[in-house]
Formats: structure tokens, C-alpha cells, sequence
């Protein structure tokens, strides 16, 4: 993507700069705040190569991104962090937000932001941050929000920030980072991850017959191995050239250890005095031609199966939602979501919301929804600590952004991957219901694998 310089940024001389932002740090510190932030708006640029051109002039390797249609975040760098575990997570990070964002001291138009990744099960590192460079992009608007902490920072620590901004920018026109296409990896044998998991469906389906379980999501993983190591930045581009209808993410504190994927699967997003959750489940593969896919789209819309595996969803985040005092307005019948390998059903439910609601209040509702645990929550997720014989991490777990009011977006990071040096270990999963088989789950799971296999450089 062209990037267009100079920048608009009128404080382009550095005395102008600092006369600037001690005026900004003196209005916060009267009002007592410990970080301040600071809006910029940036010319025309593609979020992801700036973060990519951030990251490697500023040697900072934690970030957050996530693009979806309407709107682009990137951020790097940690102003600002909390990493928690156990049962309180969700509410230790939602303090650990308020606390944060309620004493930065915003200069327009300055959006300061707290980034979460939350683990599948509690036992694991959950982490949230303030970044120090987090830029947003709707339509064509981008705009940066550079923060920094006043008791450790002075203009001129912001001024170099602000370099190393420009920097990175001029980096990408001097040379922009060459496309890696996809590596066309091939399935290695799954043998072993075939036999485990069509033994723990079997397990799953004697536990549903039994009536200790209505629903048990299982998952496999597999891990890749490229001697030269992944390429973090193709692979991001490929997913966003292959998925423009998900969620691209990616998130990391180090270099070598990524979590990133194409997730369709939003889990909530409150805005503007509404709430949006998405129940997403019940899944076929694409078609070949045109009729194979129609075929395959009536097949899934029509399955009582695949509807009932749906509904359970539909009616848990209807009834937990209900219990956060909204009430649901939920479409009569689902759509059909189509992916590059993939169709699901999917229903979005939208809540008015009366009084304002913290979203990681939401998140801690809802997650594991059962979509990717099962239901009910506390017997799926006992059996499947029994059956799964690896650590989910953050395969199915939220990851999202909260804002100064407790509004936000949390997705959840399925068809995603682990990138770690010289490994790529991937998940996926699927849902087991009464009248499921046992052989055309093992084949969803392996489209499902197909998105991060079809998008590795
Ligand atoms: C669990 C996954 O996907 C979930 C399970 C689905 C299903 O069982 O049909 C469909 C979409 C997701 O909610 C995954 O992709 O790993």
C-alpha cells in the first residue's frame, strides 16, 4: 500500500513538539493522572507494515493486532501490564483496566486502549497492556495514539518515540517488506492425533447417551516443524488476503512466540450502548463447483443435527446475557458465514443495554461458550481437561480490546496457531452432539486446520 509523507502532524519541530507535551504533562499531573496520551492523526498507511516496521526499529516484540472489515488495530510496546491467573482473571484484568485507563491523561484524538489475551483455562498466563505506539484505522482514517507513563517519562522520551514512529514509516516507502507466499504445506500423518481423537469421540458420544453432556467440543492439535522457522508477517498477509471475512489476529510479548490466526468467531462487542454476541457453529466444507457448494450450504442449513448443535449456543449466550439483565434480540433462523474452506451457521444477537456494562464482565460470563467447550460449561470442561491430552493455551480463549468506559471487542482465537522459533502448533475442533460421527468429525477438524496450513510462509 502507497504510503503518502510528510505527515499532516503539525509539530514537526521537535521545541514545538516539547512545548506541546510539557503542557500536556503538566495538566496531568494536576489532575493526578500517571500516563498520558497522545493523538496523532498518520497519513494513509497499512496498520500491520507500520507495526511490522515499529517492531523492528524499536526492538519491541509485544504487540496486539486485529483487522476486521471496518477497523484496523495495531499496537507494540507496553507502557503499562498486568499477567494474572486463576479464577479471578477476568475481573483482575477488568480492575487492572480501569485503574490504567482511568488515570491516563488523553490528548485528542488520543483512543487509549488496554489489550487482553485471556488462556482457554484459567491455570495459564492471561496478560493485558497499555501499549506505547497503538494506531487505528477506519476507512481510510488512521490515527496514532502514543502513551507513556509520567513518572518514568519526559518530552523528550516521547519525542523519540515519535521518531522511532516516523522511522518505521519511512522504512516502509524506503522498503517495504517483500510478500512471502504461502509454503503449500502438506498434511504430515496424523495417526496418532487421528486415534486419540476419534477414541475421545466415541468416549464423548457414550457421555451424551448417558445424559451427563449435551454438548463436548474436542479438539486436536498438531504441530509443524520449518527448519528455517515461520515467517510471522507472510503468514499475517496471507491470512488477510485469504479471510477477509474473520477476525486476522495476532498477539505476543516475544519475537519467537506468536499466537496469531483467522478467527470468524466474535464473541462480544458492546458499543454505543449495544451489546453484540455471535453464536457461530454447526459446519460443512466449501464445494468444488457451484452446485457442490449449494449442495453442501442446503445440507448444513437443513441438518437437525448441525441446527440443535447451533441452538445450544443461541440459547446459552440468550440465557447468560438475560442473567447480565439485557434482553436479546436474536434473528428467527441463522445465516450461512462462507469461508475459504469452510461455511458454519451463524446467528448475531444483539442486546440494547440499559446501563452500562464492562465487557470483561461479559467475557467472564461467557467464556468457554459452548461452542468451544460444550455444555454444560463446568462437565464439558471436566471431560475435556480428561480427554484432551494437550494444553489448549490461547487456542478458543478471548483475546480483544476494552476502552476508558468499559466498552470493547473480544474474539475468540480459534483457527489460529502458536508460533514458536522453529514449530507452528496449530488446533482445531469440533463439536460433538448425539448423532455425530466420529469419522466426519475428524474431517472437520481437518478443514478446519486448513486455514493456517493454507496461509504458513
Ligand atoms: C472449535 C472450533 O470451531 C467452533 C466449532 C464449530 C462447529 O463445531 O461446527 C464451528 C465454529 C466454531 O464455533 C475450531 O475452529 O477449532
Amino acid at each position: 500500500m502507497p504510503v503518502s509523507l510528510p505527515l499532516t502532524f503539525d509539530l514537526s519541530s521537535e521545541s514545538e513538539f516539547y512545548t506541546q507535551v510539557s503542557t500536556g504533562i503538566q495538566a496531568a499531573q494536576q489532575a493526578n493522572c500517571q500516563f498520558l496520551s497522545l493523538g496523532i492523526p498518520l497519513p494513509t498507511v497499512d496498520p500491520l507494515m507500520l507495526l511490522a516496521g515499529l517492531m523492528q526499529v524499536s526492538g519491541e516484540s509485544e504487540h496486539f493486532y486485529l483487522e476486521q472489515a471496518g477497523e484496523i488495530v495495531a499496537a507494540c510496546g507496553a507502557v503499562a501490564t498486568s499477567s494474572v491467573q486463576g479464577s479471578q482473571r477476568f475481573s483482575d484484568l477488568q480492575h487492572f483496566s480501569e485503574r490504567i485507563l482511568n488515570r491516563v491523561w488523553a490528548i485528542a484524538p488520543a483512543e487509549p486502549r488496554i489489550f487482553c489475551q485471556f488462556s482457554f483455562w484459567d491455570d495459564a498466563a492471561n496478560r493485558a497492556f497499555l501499549p506505547r505506539w497503538q494506531v487505528i484505522q477506519r476507512r481510510d482514517q488512521v490515527c496514532l495514539t502514543l502513551s507513556c507513563a509520567l513518572e518514568t517519562s519526559t518530552p523528550h522520551r516521547l519525542w523519540q518515540d515519535w521518531q522511532l514512529l516516523q522511522r518505521a514509516l519511512a522504512h516502509l516507502v524506503a522498503d517495504p517488506p517483500p510478500c512471502s507466499p504461502p509454503r503449500a504445506i502438506a498434511l504430515p500423518p496424523l495417526t496418532e492425533q487421528y486415534g486419540q481423537f476419534i477414541t475421545s469421540v466415541k468416549r464423548a458420544l457414550q457421555l451424551l447417551e448417558e445424559g451427563d453432556l449435551e454438548k463436548l467440543v474436542l479438539a486436536a492439535a498438531l504441530t509443524l516443524e520449518q527448519p528455517q522457522g515461520f515467517n510471522w508477517l507472510g503468514t499475517l498477509q496471507n491470512l488477510r488476503q485469504q479471510y477477509a471475512n474473520c477476525y486476522i489476529f495476532s498477539v505476543g510479548q516475544k519475537r519467537q512466540q506468536v499466537f496469531l490466526g483467522a478467527s470468524p468467531e466474535r464473541l462480544v462487542k458492546i458499543g454505543d450502548g449495544v451489546l453484540c454476541a455471535d453464536a457461530l457453529a454447526g459446519s460443512r466444507p466449501r464445494g468444488q463447483t457451484q452446485q457442490e457448494d449449494q449442495r453442501l450450504r442446503n445440507g448444513l442449513y437443513h441438518s437437525p443435527k448441525e441446527r440443535y448443535e447451533h441452538q445450544v449456543i443461541v440459547e446459552f449466550l440468550c440465557q447468560t446475557l438475560q442473567q447480565l439483565g439485557m434482553s436479546c434480540e436474536v434473528p428467527t433462523k441463522p445465516r450461512i458465514l462462507e469461508l475459504s474452506h469452510i461455511q458454519h451457521l451463524q446467528t448475531l444477537i444483539q442486546a440494547p443495554l440499559p446501563q452500562p456494562i464492562h465487557i470483561l464482565k461479559v467475557v467472564a460470563a461467557l467464556h468457554p461458550t459452548p461452542a468451544v467447550a460444550g455444555y454444560p460449561a463446568s462437565r464439558a470442561q471436566d471431560w475435556l481437561r480428561q480427554l484432551e491430552l494437550f494444553d489448549r493455551n490461547g487456542y478458543a480463549a478471548p483475546l480483544g480490546w476494552v476502552t476508558p468506559t468499559g466498552e470493547g471487542e473480544f474474539i475468540v482465537g480459534i483457527r489460529s496457531a502458536h508460533l514458536q522459533g522453529t514449530h507452528a502448533h496449530l488446533f482445531a475442533g469440533a463439536g460433538i452432539v448425539k448423532g455425530s460421527q466420529p469419522e466426519r468429525e475428524w474431517q472437520e477438524i481437518l478443514w478446519k486446520f486448513q486455514t493456517m496450513i493454507s496461509a504458513l510462509a
